[in-house]
């Protein structure tokens, strides 16, 4: 059992240390945000994220886990410190390490003993480097301090999950000594443990998310190529999967990427090449697709109804992917945005991400508390998060609540075969539209 404190209680630092005490440590999480850390004190997750409360709870009750805003109170008498900040997007597309560096100053000011810093942040290669110089820089006390890099590659949604069944852990370092407690501590866990450099690890971040991201906008052109030469983009996922070469996921085809990362991590990968005067062309066009794809409901919308002015659009789903309440680079946003200036009515609702959208969706979106309301009267419904809900919904109820049934499916949630014993006029992404039961009618 080793005495951890982890820094910044967002997705990855919340998910951490809550995993990290259930596994038997003894962790204090500490955040700046006070409103946060009242509530987690009192067993409440900021963040909606199946199973989380539950965790937290138990480990609260057992006295393993503690929350607090005070990073003297969380540094003392702990071996290991996790850095859990945010790295945000600049304006240029570079990573904002602002918290990092303060974090790394508070470590500086507060530890008076021999501690591992690991980094769960996303940070560009060099930045642990960089870190280890500023406490050094700043230290008060003479202790010794050695640094860890420990990507974290936890999905929300199924964040829990993750943590308990990831594929591997990688532990970068360049102390054989720092990375063997890093180590130690997440054999409870029971994952393979990649050991690597500092750099190599931090490079392992950002080539992951960036190659999902490819796949991602590789499957989506593919869709659009479908589209135009009557291929099915399910099928055609199928049939690759099955290579084991390329495999089944990250293959759905969509309205693009969004979330706090894939957007953010492309951009920073195309700085930390472009700073050493090398011109990542591949996810330059990664990118590109992407926020091409956004618009790929509009333009369908555009094509089928003419002019989208005075039309009513419902608009099903609004988090950038179901299970999480989390807004950051949904395509809802890009897509009621261009509605709006197409002159459209945009009537929203999400399960559970409108608290959220409503501080950060353009103005004049309109909520309402369920399926039925956003559909009453529409003349084209947008699914744009593929939450469980509206995939097990009765096909009917597009037909009796719209005043045209007009459905722009930008997940693929329902089957076409399904979809044509109905009166939807249904076009989803890489697969043949179907109108008035008619697979492959363009209307
Ligand atoms: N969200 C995700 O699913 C994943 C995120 N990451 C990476 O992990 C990092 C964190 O991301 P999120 O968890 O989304 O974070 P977030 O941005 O949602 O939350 C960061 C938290 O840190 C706190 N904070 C800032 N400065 C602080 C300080 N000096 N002391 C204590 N607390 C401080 C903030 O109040 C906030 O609660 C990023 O680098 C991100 O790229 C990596 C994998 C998954
Ligand atoms: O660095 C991060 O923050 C995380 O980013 C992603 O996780 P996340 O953004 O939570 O969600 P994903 O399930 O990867 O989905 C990202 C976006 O891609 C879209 N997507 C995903 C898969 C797919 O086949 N098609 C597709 O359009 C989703 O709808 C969503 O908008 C990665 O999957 C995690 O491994 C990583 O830790």
């Amino acid at each position: 059992m080793k005495k951890i404190a982890v820094v910044g209680t967002g997705y990855v630092g919340l998910v951490t240390g809550v995993a990290l005490s259930d596994v038997g440590h003894q962790v204090t999480c500490i955040d700046i945000d006070q409103k946060k850390v009242e509530r987690m004190q009192k067993g409440v997750s900021p963040i909606y994220e199946p199973g989380l409360d539950e965790v937290m709870m138990r480990n609260i009750e057992a006295g393993r886990l503690q929350f607090t805003t005070d990073h003297h109170e969380g540094f003392s008498g702990k071996e290991v410190i996790y850095i859990a900040v945010g790295t945000p997007e600049r304006e240029d597309g570079t990573a904002d390490l602002q918290y990092i560096d303060q974090v790394a100053k508070d470590i500086a000011t507060h530890v008076k003993q021999d501690v591992v810093v690991v980094t769960k942040s996303t940070v560009p290669v060099g930045t642990n480097d960089h870190i280890l110089s500023l406490i050094q820089e700043y230290l008060v006390h003479d202790v010794r301090v050695e640094i860890v890099s420990n990507p974290e590659f936890l999905r929300e949604g199924s964040a829990v999950y993750d943590a308990f069944n990831g594929d591997r852990i990688v532990v970068g370092s360049d102390s054989q000594r720092a990375g063997d407690v890093i180590e130690e501590i997440n054999k409870p866990f029971g994952i393979y443990c990649y050991r690597t450099d500092v750099r190599s690890a931090e490079m392992i971040k950002y080539a992951s998310n960036a190659f999902l991201a490819t796949k991602i906008s590789f499957i989506n052109e593919i869709a659009n190529i479908c589209e135009k030469v009557g291929a099915n983009i399910e099928d055609v996922a199928t049939g690759m999967g099955m290579d084991g070469r390329i495999g089944h996921q990250f293959l759905r085809a969509g309205i693009g990427y969004g979330g706090s990362c894939f957007p953010k991590d492309t951009k920073a990968l195309t700085q930390i090449a472009a700073n050493i005067d090398h011109n990542f062309e591949l996810l330059n066009a990664v990118i590109r697709v992407n926020n091409h794809q956004h618009r790929a409901l509009t333009e369908k919308a555009k094509s089928v109804l003419g002019s989208l002015e005075g039309k009513r659009v419902a608009m099903l789903g609004l988090a950038f992917k179901p299970n999480t309440d989390d807004m950051r680079e949904s395509p809802a946003m890009a897509i009621s945005q261009e509605l709006i200036l197409a002159g459209a009515t945009v009537v929203a609702y999400d399960p559970i991400a409108m608290d959220n959208a409503k501080n950060v969706m353009p103005a004049g979106v309109s909520y309402v508390q369920n399926v039925e309301e956003a559909l009453q009267g529409a003349d084209a419904a947008f699914i744009v998060t593929d939450w469980k809900e509206f995939k097990a919904l009765d096909l009917s109820v597009y037909v009796d609540q719209m005043a045209e049934a007009n459905v722009f499916d930008g997940r693929n949630c329902y089957d076409l075969d399904k979809v044509a014993l109905t009166k939807l006029n249904y076009y989803s992404i890489g697969r043949p539209p179907v109108v008035r039961g008619l697979v492959g009618v363009k209307g």
